[in-house]
């Protein structure tokens, strides 16, 4: 088999890593490898820096009409390859393929689509002293900023970062996780297409260590906008701080369900099985500690073991997977390890719990069955420690005031869910959490308008609309006496 080798895309260009480097990629169904990824160091970064210096000044004073219009054709340029891309994001990530063709390329599409039209409404505020004098308050692009991204919505992800930093008249130097870094690959050859300037985004591959840290570590880099682990996010503050960076942390979850007894039982029980399992269980806002109103948790437990059983791994490539592998074996063997400890713990195992090996091309690929776990303490390591795989656990709880103690009790506070018929109390409950998103009665229901981020150890700050526009932009404010 021909490895599939990679390039950095730097200056509108593919050129292969400075110091030679490459990194296996392989495909996480079968476990082969399947392509080679270049391990990017300094020397890398110092090109793709000086190709945005000399892009940005051209950039950042475009006509806005005109920078949308690029951002316009890079998310038609994506549409137009939505098969490929598709088949791209299945085989490096083990996502089934029609998840990718129906969320993860069509969001990335959307991502471009949403941040073209957002720079044209992106104005400035004005502050007027009676009869004295007028503020008035420039966004101005910060420069060269990086964006960093993981491997779980590989596309989503990365232009979810890329298309505002652009769209604010910044120039980019983005990484995409290197365990899944082929979309991301061709992403560049999208935006040559779609006529984005050479220099203006730069994407280079490599691991956290050598490319990741040598991109946010650059002292050109003015923001640093991260999606992943909450250990490496922790890593990334403590190194940039002390440089006085602006940094958009986006990082884990250990996301609660309330889900009470005067729910819409069929409803929720279809919904929250997707909140706990979509894409593996490895989203961030996933569903992974589910609270159940008492008199009705033997019933929805059932309900959730039948609908596990039926939900076999199998090939993503195939058009009817609905659950594909998990991302490499190392993630495979955290996620069991953790399995391991809730047994130890007293955990109960109801459904699942086990690697799955399938027949033919993916007998050594990385599968797991949904994993229904209950009997464990709130204080359990499996309660309290994101898992990121389709592992999820029970518990019933008797009072509004019980259930809401039991999802606070978390150094997490990423997403929640309640599920109710109860409008008031899902609202009063909502002013209680401590999450930075809330969904009632849906999960994942996306507003690309609305802030989108977590407090405490899920994270600093907001992504999306206006909140990424501001990040993105540094405030000037500029005082005329009459
Ligand atoms: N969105 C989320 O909440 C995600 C959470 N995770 C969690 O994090 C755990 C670790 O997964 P990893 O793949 O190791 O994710 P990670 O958080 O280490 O990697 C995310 C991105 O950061 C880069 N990176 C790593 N170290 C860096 C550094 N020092 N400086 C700059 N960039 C750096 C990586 O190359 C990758 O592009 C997972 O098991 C999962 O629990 C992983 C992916 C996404
Ligand atoms: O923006 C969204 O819709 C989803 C974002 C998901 C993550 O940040 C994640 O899983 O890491």
């Amino acid at each position: 088999m021909t490895l599939d080798v990679l390039a950095n895309f730097i200056d509108g260009q593919y050129c292969p890593p400075v110091n030679g480097h490459y990194i296996d990629n392989i495909e996480p169904a079968t476990g082969q490898v399947y392509g080679q990824v270049p391990n990017s160091d300094d020397a890398d970064v110092e090109k793709a820096i000086s190709a945005a210096q000399r892009a940005l000044p051209a950039w950042q004073t475009m006509p806005l009409e005109q920078r949308a219009d690029i951002l316009y054709a890079i998310a038609k340029g994506i549409e137009a390859r939505l098969a490929e891309l598709a088949l791209a994001e299945a085989t490096d990530n083990g996502k089934p393929v029609t998840l990718a063709t129906n969320v993860d390329i069509p969001r990335a599409a959307s991502n471009f689509k949403f941040f073209a039209h957002a720079c044209t409404q992106f104005a400035s505020e004005s502050h007027n002293m009676a009869s004295t004098a007028v503020n008035y308050t420039l966004r101005q692009p910060l420069g060269i900023v990086a964006c960093i991204s993981p491997w779980n919505l590989p596309l989503y992800l990365f232009t979810w970062k890329i298309a505002p930093a652009l769209a604010a008249g910044n120039c980019v130097i983005a990484k995409p996780s290197e365990v899944t870094p082929k979309t991301a690959a061709m992403l560049g050859e999208i935006c040559h297409v779609a006529g984005l300037p050479a220099g203006v985004l730069n994407i280079l591959h490599g691991s956290g260590t050598s490319a990741g840290s040598a991109i946010c570590n650059h002292p050109e880099v003015k923001a640093v906008s991260f999606t992943g682990g909450t250990a490496t996010g922790a890593a990334i503050a403590s190194q940039l701080a002390p440089k006085f960076k602006k940094l958009s942390l986006e990082l884990g979850g250990k996301n609660p369900a309330l889900i009470f007894a005067d729910c819409d039982f069929e409803q929720t029980v279809e919904e929250v099985f997707r909140a706990s399992f979509a894409n593996q269980g490895q989203i961030c806002l996933c569903a992974s500690r589910l609270y159940i109103e008492r008199s009705i948790y033997e019933k929805f437990k059932q309900a959730l073991i039948a609908k596990a059983k039926a939900l076999q791994p199998a090939d993503p490539l195939l058009a009817d997977t609905q659950m594909g592998a998990l991302v490499s074996k190392p993630h495979m063997e955290k996620v069991m390890h953790f399995i391991d400890l809730a047994r130890e713990e007293g955990g109960n195992v109801l459904v699942g719990g086990e690697q799955v090996q399938l027949a033919g091309r993916c007998e050594n690929g990385y599968f797991l069955q949904p994993t229904i776990i209950e009997g464990l303490a709130n204080s359990a390591t499996c309660n309290q420690q994101e898992i990121f795989g389709p592992v999820i656990t029970l518990q019933p709880f008797d009072s509004d005031e019980e259930g809401l103690a039991l999802a606070n009790d978390s150094q997490y506070g990423l997403a929640s869910t309640i599920w109710t018929t109860n409008l008031s109390r899902a609202h009063r409950l909502s002013e209680r959490l401590n999450t930075g998103i809330v969904w009632i009665n849906c999960w994942l229901l996306r507003d690309l308008r609305t802030p989108f981020g977590g407090m405490n150890h899920s994270g600093v700050g907001r992504e999306g609309g206006e909140e990424a526009m501001r990040f993105f932009t540094e405030p000037k404010n500029v005082c005329v006496k009459y």
